[in-house]
């Protein structure tokens, strides 16, 4: 949720569709459902995921704020069915359903046995249901396809705008992880995009799908690292004078809000730690765009709370998939007995398109900041304050006493 920007997503993993509200987005953005359908794509499909997304077709709709391909400036609604719900219409009915109806899909049946590292049991003690169904039809990623569509009209908002390009490359999986390289920028896009498991360059791919193949061997499930990155950003979007205004805060916070991400790490985060501050900061030389050039990146593109024009630099640390198929511990809530945890259909490494998801908070994160800086309610008048913006920094360098 951001402070002039605001995102909220409803429905469950099984239900009849997931649907999602952007309020405070300007009028004149151009955008079409084929573009959140290409994103969708994106999320859907990738190595390592559940045998469901092979066949979910994320069929998405506008059911407001969307008129002639141009938001309107009103609240922005979408729809994205699920494919499988008359199916699991059944599974999940209050009354016993024949097992011969249900198509070998899962059992009407109480789920009892949480699983270890899913929402499972602190929902079921917090909401006092005496089975999982209730808590993980909401817990479940299923949810980040609402996340990326509503990412998709931000993306178009910040390209048009200032044009800004968000992307996205995995970082590792499990022990396999990319070498320190070049950065990808929006034109190697497609090449990662192409790679099975999302990484930029053959060597790592190959390692990646290999380590995936091992733990799908071993009945395992496997995490990893990503990293996105935002090109063409102003300085001074966020800001120092407050703690909840800093953009690193506010980035870190939609991103942890993703299922299963347990780390944040801004520019070199951690190595920077390390460091001496000699070599952890980076010098700024006279010339370039905005008026100066930095000679590293180390910072992630962000300083007190703010751009500072160069790329913006986020990692994120997603634990592995919790629907461990080697079946983990547990308790059955009903007998207070041992027992081993619930397992259904699952993915095994959801670390490749979890980056889209991750793009697309950024995005919502990076167009609320844009819209707190620039303001205007419809897009050419954001244009206008982005130009005079502009200017102001040009004459700043202009100054003669300077
Ligand atoms: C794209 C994506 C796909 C996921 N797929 C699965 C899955 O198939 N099975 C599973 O158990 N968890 C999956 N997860 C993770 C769970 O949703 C997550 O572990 C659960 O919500 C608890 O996470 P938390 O401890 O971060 O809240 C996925 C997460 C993401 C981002
Ligand atoms: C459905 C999606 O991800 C799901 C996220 C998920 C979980 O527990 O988070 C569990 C799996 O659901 P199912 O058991 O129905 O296959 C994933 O497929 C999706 O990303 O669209």
């Amino acid at each position: 949720m951001g402070t002039v920007l605001r995102w909220i997503t409803a429905g469950e993993s099984h239900g009849p569709a997931l649907t999602a509200i952007l309020e405070g987005m300007v009028a004149g953005v151009e955008i079409t459902t084929d573009e959140l359908s290409t994103q969708l794509a994106r999320r859907r499909l990738g190595f390592g995921r559940s045998p469901r997304m092979g066949f979910e077709a994320d069929r998405v709709e506008f059911l407001g704020g969307v008129r002639h391909g141009l938001t309107q400036g009103g609240p922005i609604a979408v729809k994205i069915d699920n494919t499988e719900w008359p199916k699991w219409e059944k599974v999940m009915a209050a009354d016993p359903v024949d097992a011969a109806e249900l198509e070998g899909l899962a059992r009407n049946e109480p789920l009892t046995r949480p699983r270890p590292g899913h929402a499972d049991l602190p929902g079921m003690l917090k909401y006092g249901f005496d089975e999982a169904r209730p808590v993980l039809e909401r817990a479940s990623a299923r949810e980040t396809a609402s996340r990326t569509a509503l990412g998709t009209v931000a993306r178009a908002f910040l390209r048009q705008l200032l044009e800004v390009e968000i992307v996205s490359h995995v970082v590792s999986i499990g022990r396999a992880e990319a070498p320190e390289g070049p950065l990808p920028g929006p034109a190697d896009l497609a090449a990662i995009d192409e790679s099975p498991v999302r990484a930029f360059g053959q060597e790592a791919t190959d390692a990646m799908i290999d380590e995936v193949d091992q733990v799908k061997k071993a009945g395992d499930t496997v995490g990893g690292v990503v990293e996105v990155i935002a090109y063409g950003l102003p300085p001074g979007l966020g800001s120092h004078v407050h703690w909840d205004r800093r953009l690193d805060a506010r980035l870190a916070g939609a991103l942890m809000g993703v299922q299963a991400m347990k780390g944040v790490e801004v520019g070199d985060g951690f190595t920077t730690a390390r460091r001496w501050g000699s070599a952890a900061h980076d010098e700024i030389d006279a010339g370039g765009a905005y008026g100066v050039s930095r000679r590293s990146n180390r910072a992630g593109g962000l300083e007190g709370g703010m751009t500072n024009g160069e790329p913006l630099r986020v990692r994120v640390a997603m634990k592995p998939i919790s629907t461990v198929p080697r079946a983990l511990s547990t308790v059955d809530v009903t007998t207070g007995e041992a027992a081993v945890a619930i397992h259904q259909r699952s993915d095994v490494c959801a670390v490749p398109r979890a980056g889209v998801v991750l793009e697309s908070m950024v995005a919502l994160v990076l167009a609320d900041a844009a819209l707190e800086k620039f303001g205007g309610d419809s897009l050419s008048e954001s244009k206008r304050n982005v130009a005079s913006y502009q200017e102001s920094i040009r004459e700043f360098w202009e100054q003669p006493q300077r």
